[in-house]
């Protein structure tokens, strides 16, 4: 393991590298154009520049030729600086597109190959993923911010040349703006602590904003009217939000205002001293002229220089972030070389050998080893650091799952089941204990190939806003877009009729906010049952509440078939099915069922031996048959 990543580790080389690199890829020629148009636009700007006082000292001295020619070299590179600066910026706003789709990707990329899925619910991660995605735009402006801090650069050195040539004194003119840049720093670095202190209340705010404009949310905001209460949150939020960047930002902009004053000094002084050479003849109205159009040039620069270089700022800042993507994203999946393949069948089971686990890191609150820095989860070996104090989600739990076998998994609200099954599901790794399949610890098999081989159906399933086949087929990529698989899926999960949906059946587009068809609660989670049937070959089915929207005549029909196709297939050839139900009826068609009870295994064995123990099994059981009755 690394150790922790923190954002002040990638040095700012590294982030230049990423964001130049991110925007030579996306567009290799447009980028190179950009370059040549901006350098070749800052020259012609110059030349311009120095043309005035050519024209004006030939035209004082009626050197009419001299004049025009000089006029029209200036009027050419005029135009050529104005011609270059349209082609600059066209081709800025294609490269930071293609650049802004580049990141996107891999954006999208990095925070998906994490294996496990802890850090999504990590404060710390998901503040610095938010203030990415406020950013990207941004990053993919690199080039640009680099090529105008460039031409402030060039503009700069031509202006104090230029100026040397006339009176050396006066190319100490630009070093006076070394107070408004210091400033501009400064203020910059407010602002950006400002963003990051308010981070969380940024979140909350956008969070606020989406329940109340989600479709989702619209029922129970009207039915409970929570609309003002939202507002007010929501105000209140902004307000703090705000009233933290505008005082960030009056300090920057007295700093600002005080360095401003500074350089207005030191042009006014220029200028008097040019015009009192020039009344003692020792300069040429042409001197006196130029000086006035550079100075303004400097100054213009001056101005531009304040805002590029923060603009250049930011952009890095935000490349930091994504080298610490980049690093967590590395950092936090195991070391590859060191991971086996999952074995082809299950021959023996899965071992649940003593495991323990705990939600410590994932807390708002809880203790941050460092500002800004982020642990990555346990690697093989190494335990997790996390408070005593914590409650142990899943305490001690060793039991043995054999291959082939139907298991049931009960136990009241908030016991443990999910996240067992997600620990099962290699989405967790336990704070302590093992879990090993056929003998060969979790740990040390390739997360995503486990994963390959697990079909899971999720309480909080995906409701895929594609075609209604799409939909399905995600659940075994290689074969989503064969008809056959999918209806036969479907079958399994007993919507088979959902294949003819109308219009299109498989090709119907789900989802009204594309045009398509809703569906009902119980037909979203047969479709997310479909999707566990895709896969052909796993080695461990879970079912975790799927079937919630389902009355219990269908849940138990449901999970009859899945039992008896289960037991059809040779045993050697079977995965473990592992169900997730509330519903005794369920749990009785499993050859094991596993009791959970805050956290611990109260009782393990099959429904007849646990109804006949009298213990938390029957009881629970007595309850909901007398419901029924
Ligand atoms: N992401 C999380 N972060 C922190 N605590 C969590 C998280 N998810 C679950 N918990 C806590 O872990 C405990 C077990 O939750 P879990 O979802 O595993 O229970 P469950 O048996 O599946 O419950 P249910 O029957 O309601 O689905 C609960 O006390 C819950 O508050």
């Amino acid at each position: 393991m690394t150790g922790s990543v923190a954002i002040a580790d990638a040095g700012w080389w590294r982030r230049v590298r990423i964001l130049f690199g991110a925007c030579f890829r996306a567009a290799p020629r447009h980028a190179t154009a950009l370059f040549a148009c901006q350098l070749a636009a800052t020259a012609c700007t110059l030349a311009a520049t120095y043309g005035v006082k050519v024209v004006t000292d030939a035209a004082l001295h009626a050197q009419a030729g001299r004049a025009l020619a000089a006029a029209g070299l200036m009027a050419g590179a005029t135009g050529l600086a104005a011609v270059f600066g349209r082609g600059y910026l066209q081709l800025t706003t294609t490269v930071s597109e293609r650049a802004g789709r580049y990141i996107d990707s891999e954006l999208m990329r990095l925070a998906g190959t994490i294996p496990t899925i802890e850090h999504y619910e990590r404060p710390q991660y998901a503040d610095q993923l938010a203030l990415i995605r406020q950013e990207r735009a941004g990053m993919a402006g690199m080039l640009n911010a680099v090529v105008l801090n460039l031409r402030v650069v060039v503009s700069f050195a031509g202006g104090i040349a230029i100026l040397a040539t006339l009176d050396p004194i006066l190319a100490l003119l630009p070093l006076f703006g070394i107070p408004a840049l210091l400033a501009n720093r400064y203020a910059a670095g407010l602002a950006q602590r400002a963003r990051e202190r308010s981070a969380p209340h940024t979140r909350l705010r956008n969070h606020l904003f989406q329940t109340a404009a989600s479709a989702p949310a619209g029922k129970e905001l009207r039915v409970y009217g929570l609309l003002d209460d939202i507002l007010d949150r929501h105000r209140a939020i902004s307000e703090r939000v705000e009233r933290d960047a505008r005082r960030a930002a009056l300090r920057g902009l007295a700093a600002t205002t005080g360095a401003a004053v500074v350089f207005a000094g030191a042009y006014i002084a220029a200028l008097l001293l040019v015009l009192v050479a020039a009344v003692h003849g020792h300069a040429t109205a042409g001197t006196l002229v130029l000086t006035l159009s550079l100075a303004g040039l400097i100054n213009a620069q001056l101005a531009s220089a304040v805002q590029y270089a923060s603009y250049l700022r930011r952009v890095l800042s935000a490349g930091g972030r994504l080298a610490w993507l980049t690093d967590y994203s590395r950092t936090a999946g195991p070391d590859q070389e060191r991971l086996a393949e999952p074995p082809v069948r299950l021959r023996d089971g899965i071992d649940l050998d003593g495991v323990c686990f705990r939600y410590a890191e994932n807390r708002v609150g809880s203790p941050e080893p460092s500002r800004g820095r982020l642990l990555p989860p346990r690697q093989p070996g190494s335990e997790r650091r996390a408070p005593e104090t914590d409650p142990l989600v899943l305490d001690q739990i060793t039991v043995h799952l054999p291959a082939g076998a139907v298991v049931a998994l009960v136990g009241e609200n908030g016991s443990g089941k999910t996240t067992l099954v997600k620990l099962l599901s290699g989405l967790y790794r336990p704070t302590a204990g093992g879990i090993r399949a056929d003998g060969t610890d979790l740990a040390t098999i390739d997360p995503a190939g486990w994963q390959r081989r697990v079909s899971p159906a999720f309480q909080d399933f995906v409701r895929f806003e594609f075609t209604l086949g799409e939909s399905v087929g995600l659940g075994d990529l290689p074969r989503a877009a064969d008809p056959d698989a999918v209806a036969a899926a479907l079958r399994r999960a007993g919507a088979g009729e959902l294949a003819e949906l109308p219009p299109h059946g498989l090709g119907t587009q789900l989802g009204t906010a594309w045009g398509g068809v809703d569906l009902s609660g119980g037909q979203w989670q047969k479709l997310a049952l479909g999707r566990a049937f895709m896969r052909e070959r796993p080695l461990l089915v879970v079912f975790d509440e799927p079937t919630a929207a389902l009355d219990a005549f269908t849940e138990q029909a449901l999970f009859r078939d899945i039992a008896e196709a289960t037991r059809a297939v040779p045993r050697s050839e079977r995965p473990i099915t592992l169900l997730v139900s509330h519903r005794f009826t369920t749990a009785a068609m499993a050859d094991l069922v596993i009791v959970l009870d805050h956290g611990r295994i109260a009782e393990l064995g099959d429904h007849a031996t646990l109804l006949g123990n009298g213990g938390l099994y029957a009881e629970l059981h007595e309850l909901q048959a007398r419901a029924y009755r």
